[in-house]
């Protein structure tokens, strides 16, 4: 069975839309590099931000120095009409991410990245929180009640996975992080209730690793011959278990959390 996601990014959406009172405001989204999906992520918040009456620009640089970046950031922190700045990791080797993040204003981290906000996250507040782990959680909100309910998350990065379990923890879920040397992913996984997959390979996620009537959340971004599929084998998983499509499901979701986040930040800025 397919989880539809349009119609909650849209209320989402709507919602920030309408708490943002008629404010302007701009997102600034910085991708280093040849990532594809960082870049197929930025684009689509850039029409998305149009689309609701916002703006934004991307910074695609496909090589930077880290004091280029690092300046850019800090220029884009003094800027007082800007209200968002969005760094897409990974970021290349050359740069080194525990300085990208401590750079970004925590009144302007609209992805919950610098240290401050990761941190309170870490002791249970959420301000600014990573949007695609969020997206999760929204997602899983509306399917299901996540009190003490098992969820393994195939994905340890500080962008998906160590959030999104602090994320679950915070809601009485039992969450378990499985990664590239973790054993026996495939009975951890017909064990789970949630399936959370992240690893960035199509077709990981198999039919026989999910049981019946269990929820599959596919967080993959992969560009397979100019289309773009998740890391979850949608067909033969859809006819056993609950999964969200690729496209038009985390994706979609996580683009209106940013605006979500957008206008948090605005607000902690004090400009709305
Ligand atoms: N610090 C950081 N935080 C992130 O959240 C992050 C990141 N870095 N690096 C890159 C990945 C990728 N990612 C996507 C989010 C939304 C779509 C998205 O909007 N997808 C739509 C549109 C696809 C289309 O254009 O067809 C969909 O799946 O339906 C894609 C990709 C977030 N990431």
């Amino acid at each position: 069975m397919i989880i539809e996601c349009k119609t909650l990014a849209k209320e989402i959406r709507e919602n920030a839309k309408k708490e943002a009172k008629g404010k302007k405001l701009w997102l600034h989204n910085i991708v280093v590099g040849e990532d594809e999906a960082s870049l197929v992520y930025a684009r689509s918040n850039l029409k998305l931000l149009r689309k609701l009456g916002f703006d934004g620009k991307i910074h695609h640089l496909e090589e930077a120095s880290e004091k280029e970046l690092l300046d850019l950031i800090q220029a884009l922190n003094e800027d007082n009409s800007m209200h968002g700045i969005m760094v897409n990791f990974p970021l290349p080797d050359n740069i080194d991410p525990m300085k990208v993040r401590s750079t970004i204003s925590p009144i302007k981290d609209v992805d919950g990245i610098n240290p401050i906000n990761y941190g309170k996250l870490l002791l249970g507040e959420e301000i600014l929180t990573p949007n695609t782990p969020r997206a999760v959680i929204r997602i899983l909100e509306r399917e299901t009640e996540l009190r003490g309910k098992d969820v393994l998350i195939i994905n340890r990065t500080p962008v998906v996975g160590k959030p999104l379990s602090l994320l679950l923890l915070n809601r009485d879920a039992t969450p378990t992080i499985a990664h590239s040397k973790t054993r026996n992913l495939k009975e951890k996984a017909l064990e789970a209730d949630v399936i959370v997959v992240a690893v960035g390979k199509p077709k990981f996620l198999k039919e026989d690793m999910v049981h019946e009537g269990a929820i599959v959340i596919d967080v993959g971004i992969n560009v397979v011959n100019g289309k773009i599929v998740g890391d979850a084998d949608f067909e033969s998983i859809e006819k056993k278990a609950k999964i969200t499509p690729v496209p038009g499901g985390v994706g979609t979701v996580t683009n209106a959390c940013l605006i979500e986040n957008l206008v948090k930040a605005a607000k902690l800025q004090g400009v709305i």
